[in-house]
């Protein structure tokens, strides 16, 4: 179980912050879902709380400064997949999950049994089973898009960072994904942060939202006190309808202004 806190946390580029006074506390086992505008910060949000990029402020995991996290230990911890990330692409999807196994194997010593078994059971639930023996060069966008949450996947880590993972994948595969991740949340007590700009996925997975534009938290809560018609219309720009369903769930639903 692996908490995450977050205290005026500012990070940027070459000295210019992009992303300032972020205070944010996500407790054991809940879903945090970072959402706003393209540009708005929160792909250096995620990175930052991966302690890839240097930030300024309190970042905690669990009890641990990011910082002091050695590299094996933040990958135990941690498991982060970033939006577009450069995969190998010799390797075929079986080693290229296997590699998330890593962090846990000992000093030159191989992954087991156990290992390719979390593998294979991961690769079966993204629907990726007939396609573990594909390289990687040869999968569609959606596939190589799975198999990248199936290495993050297969490291167990406690706190899942995920960086748009429905990206590419179509209505049905974004669904099961979402479902297998929730799915680790309840029984297994994964902490989960993820950015989504589809906010109808946003607001039915996570526990509360954190809405970022131009680089500052403008709104934080429950989906349905952050997805707001004015919060679309003001931070987006979007003529949008936000429908409670007969179950309470909240669809945002884009309308072509008249
Ligand atoms: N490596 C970089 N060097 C300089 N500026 C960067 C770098 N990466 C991002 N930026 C800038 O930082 C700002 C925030 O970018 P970021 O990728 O965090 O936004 P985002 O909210 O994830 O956007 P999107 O929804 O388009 O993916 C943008 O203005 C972007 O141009």
């Amino acid at each position: 179980m692996t908490s995450l806190r977050l205290r005026n946390v500012q990070a940027g580029y070459g000295g210019r912050p992009v992303m300032r006074d972020v205070s944010v506390d996500v407790p054991a086992g809940s879903w945090l879902a970072i959402v706003g505008p393209n540009g708005a910060g929160k792909s250096t949000l995620l990175k930052t709380m991966a302690g890839l990029l240097p930030g300024e402020g309190e970042l905690l995991v669990d009890t641990h400064p990011v910082s002091s996290l050695s590299r094996k230990e933040k990958a135990r911890l941690i498991g982060y997949a970033p939006q577009d990330p450069a995969l190998p692409p010799g390797l075929t999807v079986t080693d290229y999950a296997l590699l998330g196994r890593t962090p846990h194997l000992g000093l030159l010593s191989r992954e087991g049994a156990a290992d390719l078994s979390i593998v294979e059971d991961v690769l079966g639930r993204l629907d990726l089973g007939a396609l573990a023996g594909r390289r990687l060069s040869t999968l569609s966008g959606g596939e190589r898009q799975r198999a990248v949450l199936a290495r993050v996947l297969a490291q167990r880590a406690g706190l899942l960072l995920l960086d748009e993972p429905t990206t590419g994948l179509d209505l049905g595969h974004a669904q099961a994904l979402l479902e297998l991740i929730d799915r680790l949340r309840r029984e297994d007590g994964t902490t989960v942060v993820s950015t989504l700009h589809d906010l109808t996925f946003a607001a039915q997975y996570a526990d509360h939202v954190l809405l970022l534009s131009g680089g500052e938290v403008v709104a934080a809560g429950t989906p349905g006190e952050v997805l707001t018609v004015p919060a679309l219309s003001h931070h987006y720009g979007a003529n949008a309808n936000v429908i409670v369903t007969e179950h309470g769930e909240l669809v945002i639903a884009p309308v072509r202004p008249k």
